[in-house]
């Protein structure tokens, strides 16, 4: 049997001529010795390209990683915004990080700050709670108005400990948050990822801080539950929620005051009652309601068990944000450092509220005056989704240390509202489409 030619170019010149010779002779069934050559030579090869492989996917997963943790704010052009955006004009006293800066009472207090020379950071994670393009929107005015917004989640450590590094917040107005009582029927972990988790992380951050900075925050008039005494007051009972969210703003309530007990961190928490206004959140009656109005459609309004009407104490956007401003203004600073606190620091409670309540009834007669059209009303039975029968604050405490004196009544704001809601989103004015989809929980 002749032994097959072998042309192979790497071969050793001696081996070639040996096997072109044919002299090489070798018995059947046994392998040809030069194949253990080859098997070897092959074994090598594809070692060595193995090697190649493996040398190329480590240096891709190092590019990967680096890549991916590489934070997206790790740029010049970003903290050179950051910067601009924290500089303190004349007059300005303080500088505020504004978490839900892209949000209704978020965006409100950021340009009054700026307005008067404070330097205010912006910081908001832009969820699509209800629709973003709003968000947008309120973020391009701040924009104007040279206010940054960091686009980042509260629980980004990383991107807290970075900021913080950045600039030194004298002050921190904490408006961030998974608002609507309702929805968190629907969706309870958004509450806790955001109004817990999101909140200690940012308590975590202050405390580290060197020095630490002064917390005002958001909390809500819903921790009053199903408190039965009017009108509310801070030292009332607050344990008996009737929501998942109010459970979430309770909790933060006693998270602030374990921050402020042992790492001396000053804060102060709000008790917003149902703020309304221009700019703002689409999920809440007075919004959703104008919007059904002025299309035509049907609006729900809830009763009580007994055919009662509900209440609230509906409270206009300027005199929340005079509320948030006065609080920034008289919060001392905190008393601690390296993890400890060094004396008592300041810790308030706040009710911010309008003081005259008003049943959903007649807040729709005052819509459907303002908005010269009549609405169709189809009234339920209020679903146990955490609602509560009324809301009335008693602001005797916010008056006397803040000086708040809410003097916008219903229907005075909803004018104001409606005739912002007639010209964000009249025909050609770019906006119209925006809501289009949304449906409130
Ligand atoms: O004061 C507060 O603490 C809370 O105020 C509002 O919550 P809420 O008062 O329920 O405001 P809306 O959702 O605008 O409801 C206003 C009233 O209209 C009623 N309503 C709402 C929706 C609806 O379809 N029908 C209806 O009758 C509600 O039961 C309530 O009595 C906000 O949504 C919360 O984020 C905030 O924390």
């Amino acid at each position: 049997m002749a032994t097959p030619k072998v042309v192979s170019p790497g071969l050793h010149p001696q081996l070639v001529k040996l096997l072109e010779a044919d002299t090489y002779q070798y018995s059947k069934g046994r392998p040809h010795p030069l194949s253990y050559y080859y098997l070897s030579r092959t074994a090598v090869r594809s070692i060595a390209s193995l090697k190649t492989l493996c040398f190329l996917s480590f240096l891709v997963i190092i590019a990967w990683t680096f890549l991916s943790r590489r934070s997206p704010y790790s740029n010049a052009a970003w903290e050179k915004a950051v910067l601009q955006s924290s500089q303190r004009q004349e007059g300005g006293q303080m500088t505020v990080l504004v978490t839900g800066a892209a949000g209704f009472v978020g965006s409100h207090v950021s340009l009054a700050l700026k307005k008067r020379g404070d330097g205010v950071v912006g910081l908001d994670n832009f969820n699509d709670y209800y629709p973003v393009e709003l968000k947008r929107a309120r973020a391009s005015n701040l924009e104007q108005a040279g206010i940054f917004i960091v686009e980042g989640d509260l629980n980004d450590q990383n991107l807290l400990m970075k900021l913080f590094k950045l600039v030194h917040f004298t002050h921190i107005l904490h408006l961030a948050a998974q608002a609507g009582v309702r929805y968190a029927v629907k969706n309870p972990l958004a509450y806790v990822h955001s109004n817990v988790g999101g909140f200690v992380t940012l308590l975590e951050q202050c405390k580290n801080s060197q020095p630490q900075p002064a917390i005002v925050y958001a909390s809500s008039s819903s921790v009053y539950g199903l408190n039965s005494k009017v009108p509310f007051s801070e030292d009332d009972r607050t344990d008996h929620p009737a929501s998942l969210y109010a459970a979430t703003k309770k909790a933060d309530e006693v998270l602030a005051h374990t921050y402020n007990h042992i790492y001396g961190l000053s804060i102060t928490a709000l008790r917003f009652f149902t703020v309304y206004g221009p700019w703002g959140r689409p999920d809440m009656a007075y919004f959703s309601f104008t919007r059904n109005i002025v299309e035509g459609k049907p609006i729900t309004i809830f009763q009580g068990p007994h055919g009662e009407e509900l209440a609230r104490d509906f409270t206009f956007i300027d005199d929340i944000v005079k509320g948030c401003v006065a609080s920034l203004d008289t919060a001392l600073p905190s008393t601690g450092s390296g993890g400890k606190k060094h004396k008592k620091a300041q810790f308030r409670i706040y009710n911010l509220g309008n003081t005259q309540p008003v049943k959903v009834g007649d807040f729709v007669s005052i819509l459907e005056k303002h908005l010269k059209k009549k609405a169709i009303r189809n009234i339920i039975p209020m679903p146990s989704t955490g609602d509560v029968m009324f809301t009335h604050a008693n602001v005797t405490r916010a008056k006397h240390d803040l000086g708040y004196n809410p003097s916008t009544d219903l229907s005075t704001g909803l004018h104001i509202f409606v005739k912002w809601y007639k010209s964000y989103y009249k025909e050609g004015a770019g906006h119209e489409d925006m809501l289009k989809g949304y449906k409130p929980y």
